[in-house]
């Protein structure tokens, strides 16, 4: 297509602080020290609860939001320094999605896409097959004269993304992008954002509060709480090997594992002077299967297992295993440490009476 590009550009968030003027004079604090390499070409997800700074810290990328302290770069560029005039030339680099679509009503899907071009002041010669080209990319050729009340969420996103492109960006912010969609066109969506990352080069940059989007989508990722980045690196390692909290509690919902009701019934979260049995998730990846492991924890230290459910996850083109068990709460903590020394990742998950 002739809209290929070789590459997209980096954005390096470098000890990014940013406060807001609070009531009564006070302020409130978005962002604490916030740096992260974005690397060029990547689809990188920030997850983080409401509140937590995501849309503060995407806005920044655009200039729509400025830093306190610290700086924004995208590629070259220092964005909270750049003046109005060159704020608007790179803010044509970075093309925007948004979770409500944020179309022109009165505009068809056409005339959605065809806006920022006409606002450049784009030919319009150059802009029919331009904007023809981008319906196609997106799969809306045959929707092009509706207007937006006449199509599904799916199908408004998608002229989201073809708008969001027409400017030939070198990065694509997503702000819960499918946020508002249902989970197969969720999919959909998120398979066609993946296709542009490849086909174009661009790095995608986005916010999310749902595990699955990142895990299905993001090569690196990062976590955010109360304005700070707890976690970041690639997401199969995260998924894998979490180290924060926030990020545990995040993963546990989408691990695809549920607890039989009569285990979870009588889980508690902390031992008590009656509990039996600990609860643990076993987290094993490439080379560790569990199988010999869990047998030599029986046959070499005569720990019994109770598997309590299992289930295999994929990051990216990488699967790896979970499983819930059960141990005796006098051996829980040695089998666990046997685990962990042979390159396992254990997680208590409560305690059972
Ligand atoms: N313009 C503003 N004025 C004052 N406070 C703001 C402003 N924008 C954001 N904040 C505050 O900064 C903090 C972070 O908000 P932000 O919208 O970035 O979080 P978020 O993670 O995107 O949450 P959500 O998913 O709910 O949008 C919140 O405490 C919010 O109230």
């Amino acid at each position: 297509m002739s809209e290929a590009q070789t590459s997209g550009a980096a954005i390096r968030f470098d000890n990014v602080g940013k406060s807001f003027p609070g009531k009564d004079g006070g302020t409130v604090t978005a962002l604490t020290g916030v740096t992260l390499d974005v690397a060029p070409g990547s689809i990188t997800g920030i997850i983080g609860r409401s509140g937590a700074g995501k849309s503060t810290l995407i806005r920044m990328v655009n200039g729509l939001e400025r830093p306190t302290s610290g700086r924004v770069l995208v590629g070259e560029h220092d964005i909270g320094a750049a003046r109005p005039a060159q704020l608007r030339e790179i803010r044509r680099d970075v093309g925007m999605i948004f979770q409500h679509f944020n179309l022109l009503a009165s505009r068809t899907v056409f005339g959605n896409v065809a806006l920022p071009l006409e606002i450049a002041g784009t030919p319009r010669a150059e802009i029919r097959p331009r904007v023809e080209e981008l319906i196609r990319r997106v799969g809306l050729e045959k929707l092009a004269d509706r207007y937006p009340a006449e199509l599904s969420g799916g199908q408004k996103q998608r002229v989201g993304i073809a708008r969001a492109l027409t400017t030939q960006p070198k990065v694509l912010l997503s702000d819960e992008a499918t946020s508002a969609l249902d989970p197969e066109t969720t999919q959909t969506v998120l398979a066609l954002l993946a296709e542009i990352n490849r086909d174009l080069g661009l790095t995608i940059l986005l916010i999310t509060h749902e595990m699955a989007v990142v895990r299905d989508i993001a090569s690196h990722m990062a976590v955010i709480d109360g304005g700070r980045i707890v976690e970041q690196g690639e997401t199969y390692r995260i998924f894998t090997r979490p180290e924060h909290p926030t990020t545990r509690s995040f993963l546990s919902g989408v691990l695809g594992l549920t607890l039989p009701r009569f285990i979870a019934e009588r889980m508690t979260p902390e031992a008590q002077t009656d509990t039996t049995a600990e609860v643990f998730r076993i987290t094993f990846a490439g080379a560790h299967a569990t199988d010999p492991m869990l047998a030599r924890l029986t046959s070499e230290l005569g720990i019994e297992v109770n598997i309590l459910a299992g289930a295999i996850e994929e990051v990216g083109a990488h699967p790896f295993g979970n499983l819930l068990v059960s141990i005796d709460i006098a051996r829980a903590a040695e089998a666990r440490a046997y685990l962990d020394r042979h390159g396992l990742y254990t997680e208590v998950q409560g305690y059972v009476r």
